[in-house]
């Protein structure tokens, strides 16, 4: 059975149709990708189950609650967090004090401090989030993400802007949220990275599902070739 069931998903803004009759289904404990060019959609998709923006028509169901869309604390409350692609953390506060207010304020849970040594933020809990380096801003708005206790996680282009071993440390963290029940849905643009950890990919074009299946049958999918990944979609 489906952990997330998106049903003829639509969203139009004035005349753009950013998502046109989106329905997929995501089993339980996957890594799912989502790619496609600029502008397909992706984010507008997270948007909706996140609860931050309403689609014009369609329905989603998870984890047993069949009554999506929601609003953005609803989503958290029925165990969907998400990351932004630029991190939104109080830049004010330090690391432990943000991580202390997604927790307990975002969704009455106790401060966790194993997700910080998760995310390598253990030595920065004293920083004040505006000054951390890019690398641990990146990782701690997965950290905030993971605050939540969430059953699924959207991580929008995680890897941007990251060395290469950073990005294996972001890869191998992503992995290791399956293994601990948390199903993952991934955007990133990034299709090397995308590919080595995704259990299976969708591919939106311009508001569209191109394409489902595994990383293998997407790389030589025709379509996908022609309308991403052999247009240098970055790093495909
Ligand atoms: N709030 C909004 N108002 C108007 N148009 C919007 C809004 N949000 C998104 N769009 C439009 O919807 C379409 C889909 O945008 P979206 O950001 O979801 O694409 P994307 O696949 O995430 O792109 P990228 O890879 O560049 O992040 C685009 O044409 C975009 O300009």
């Amino acid at each position: 059975m489906s952990l997330l069931s998106v049903r003829n998903i639509s969203v139009s803004f004035g005349g753009i149709h950013a998502l046109s009759d989106i329905s997929f289904d995501v089993p339980e404990g996957v890594v799912w990708g989502l790619i496609g060019p600029n502008g397909a959609g992706k984010t507008t998709l997270v948007n909706i189950l996140s609860g931050l923006i309403r689609p014009t028509a369609g329905s989603i169901a998870f984890d047993g609650h069949e009554d999506g869309p929601w609003s953005m604390s609803r989503a958290v409350e029925i165990g969907i967090a998400r990351t932004f692609q630029q991190t939104r953390a109080f830049n004010g506060l330090t690391v432990r004090e943000n991580l202390r207010v997604a927790a307990v304020a975002g969704a009455g849970h106790a401060l966790d401090l194993g997700i910080a040594r998760r995310l390598g933020l253990e030595d920065s809990l004293d920083r004040v989030a505006g000054e951390l380096p890019y690398a641990l801003l990146r990782r701690l708005g997965v950290a905030l993400a993971l605050s939540l206790k969430p059953r699924l996680i959207l991580l929008d282009e995680p890897a941007v802007g990251l060395t290469a071993d950073e990005i294996d440390r972001m890869g191998a963290l992503i992995r290791s949220m399956t293994a601990d029940g948390v199903t993952v849905l991934l955007i990133e643009h990034n299709v090397r990275f995308l590919m080595s950890i995704a259990d299976r990919v969708s591919v939106l074009d311009r508001g569209r599902l191109l394409f489902e299946g595994t990383p293998a049958e997407c790389q030589r999918n025709p379509q996908v070739i022609d309308v991403y990944l052999g247009r240098g979609g970055e790093d495909a």
